[in-house]
């Protein structure tokens, strides 16, 4: 039986085969979260887990921002990855040789394109600023790396602007343009104009890196892949800048079980979560979807009876598909099958009737907002004052 329960309007609705490849951002743009700073052997860890997990390009930092974070970019590099492995770089010469000096595959070269951040930020024209970026292209191509250009804030620069600069860094020799939405303007719709628009102007694989400003982020990344799009940024429990970034967690899913894409291994999605939670101290949602401590939680009497007889009644694929596991909570809206269910764990045998009445009294003493233990389901169960048998331990 699969893991998951199949979406029937995949096929009717029609679903374009996907050509894609992931680079995270954990270590660059997941930093960026205010207040989360990896220490050099956790930025280890964490590349290796996203090694693990079957990523293909790792974005391990941005060298320039301190001497920590260069010998981090360069142990990260000398671990001997899978993963291709890339560090942030403005237009600057001086930043593409501190790369070079960490040993990485790849370079991302960024220069914003918008006319806000050329007037506020750069304080440049756009033709300076297109200079600097080509030229810190063209110096990071004669040295060998690979080289993504990326237009930050690409989504709110003139279009028209936008397309003659990727097709001016194609000629360059960039092996990517990336596409920033930069502070999450974009809807899906938005975006797979946007990504169909530029696949014909170059013949260069396309990046989205989305930030979920409007909670889109995940949705945008998927529009931008479907439009043609082949690689997409994620950070791990979607942290980054403001609202954070597009989720690993929820972008390898979704490839799973949308188009099929089974080549990542999501059982470590789970592990890896707890792992950049610990880390960044940036706690997890309870209901965040797919690595949340709910993602497979159930109180309420209704689910739990039906999940006890067939997990996929209220499970869209198992917790195991990526690392997690099931829980039953005791609470407020628990119903007499959770009961049988969980008091026989614990070794009790009771009788309907009395699982009723045990039911009631689990429901008043819920009314303080929060589930009970099993220790406290022993003390209310010796109150029922019944006879019951006991093989607990
Ligand atoms: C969309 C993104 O996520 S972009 C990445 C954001 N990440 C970070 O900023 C990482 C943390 N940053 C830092 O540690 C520091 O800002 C550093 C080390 C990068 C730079 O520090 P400083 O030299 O003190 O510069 P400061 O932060 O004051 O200003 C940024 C400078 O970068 C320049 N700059 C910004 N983007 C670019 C770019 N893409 N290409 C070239 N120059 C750029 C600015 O014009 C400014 O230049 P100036 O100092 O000559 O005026
Ligand atoms: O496109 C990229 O690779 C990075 C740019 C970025 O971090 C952003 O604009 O938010």
């Amino acid at each position: 039986m699969s893991d998951f329960s199949v979406n029937q309007f995949l096929e009717m609705a029609g679903t374009p085969p996907l050509d894609i490849e992931i680079c995270d951002v954990t270590l660059r743009d997941g930093e960026q979260m205010p207040g989360v700073v990896f220490k050099p052997e956790e930025k280890l860890e964490i590349a290796r887990r996203l090694d693990e997990i079957g990523v293909e390009i790792i974005e391990a930092g941005f060298p320039v921002v301190s001497k920590s974070e260069k010998n981090a970019v360069r142990d990260i590099c000398n671990l001997g990855l899978n993963a291709k492995i890339s560090a942030l770089s403005r237009s600057r010469q001086s930043d593409v040789d501190v790369a070079i000096d960490c040993g990485v595959d790849m370079v991302s070269v960024f220069i914003a394109t918008s006319d806000l951040h050329l007037k506020y930020k750069l304080h440049m024209t756009c033709a300076e600023a297109i200079r600097c970026a080509l030229e810190t292209v063209e110096y990071a191509k004669e040295h060998g790396l690979i080289v993504r250009f990326s237009a930050e804030d690409a989504t709110r620069t003139d279009f028209n602007t936008l397309k003659k600069l990727y097709k001016k860094a194609e000629e360059y020799h960039a092996d990517y343009v990336s596409v920033a939405d930069t502070v999450g303007i974009m809807n899906p719709r938005t975006m797979y104009y946007m990504i169909s628009e530029i696949k014909k102007i170059v013949n260069i694989p396309i990046c989205v890196h989305c930030h979920d400003d409007l909670g889109l982020a995940l949705a945008n990344t998927l529009a931008g892949a479907e439009a043609g799009a082949k690689q997409l940024h994620t950070t791990v429990n979607g942290i980054g800048e403001r609202s954070g970034n597009t989720p690993l967690e929820e972008l390898l899913v979704n490839l799973r079980l949308h188009y099929g894409i089974d080549r990542y291994d999501l059982s470590k999605l789970k592990s890896i979560s707890s792992l950049v939670e610990r880390y960044s101290g940036v706690p997890v949602a309870k209901n965040k979807a797919v690595v949340g401590d709910n993602a497979f939680a159930h109180e309420s009497g209704i689910h739990v009876a039906a999940v006890l007889e067939e997990p996929r009644t209220y499970e869209l694929y198992s917790p195991e598909m990526v690392g997690a596991e099931r829980r039953i909570i005791i609470g407020k809206h628990t119903g007499a099958k959770a009961l049988k269910y969980i008091t026989k764990k614990m070794g009790y045998d009771l009788e309907k009737k009395d699982l009723c009445l045990l039911a009631e009294k689990v429901k008043t003493a819920s009314e303080f907002k929060r589930p009970i233990t099993c220790d406290e389901l022993r003390r209310l169960i010796l109150d029922l004052k019944i006879e019951f048998v006991y093989n607990g331990p």
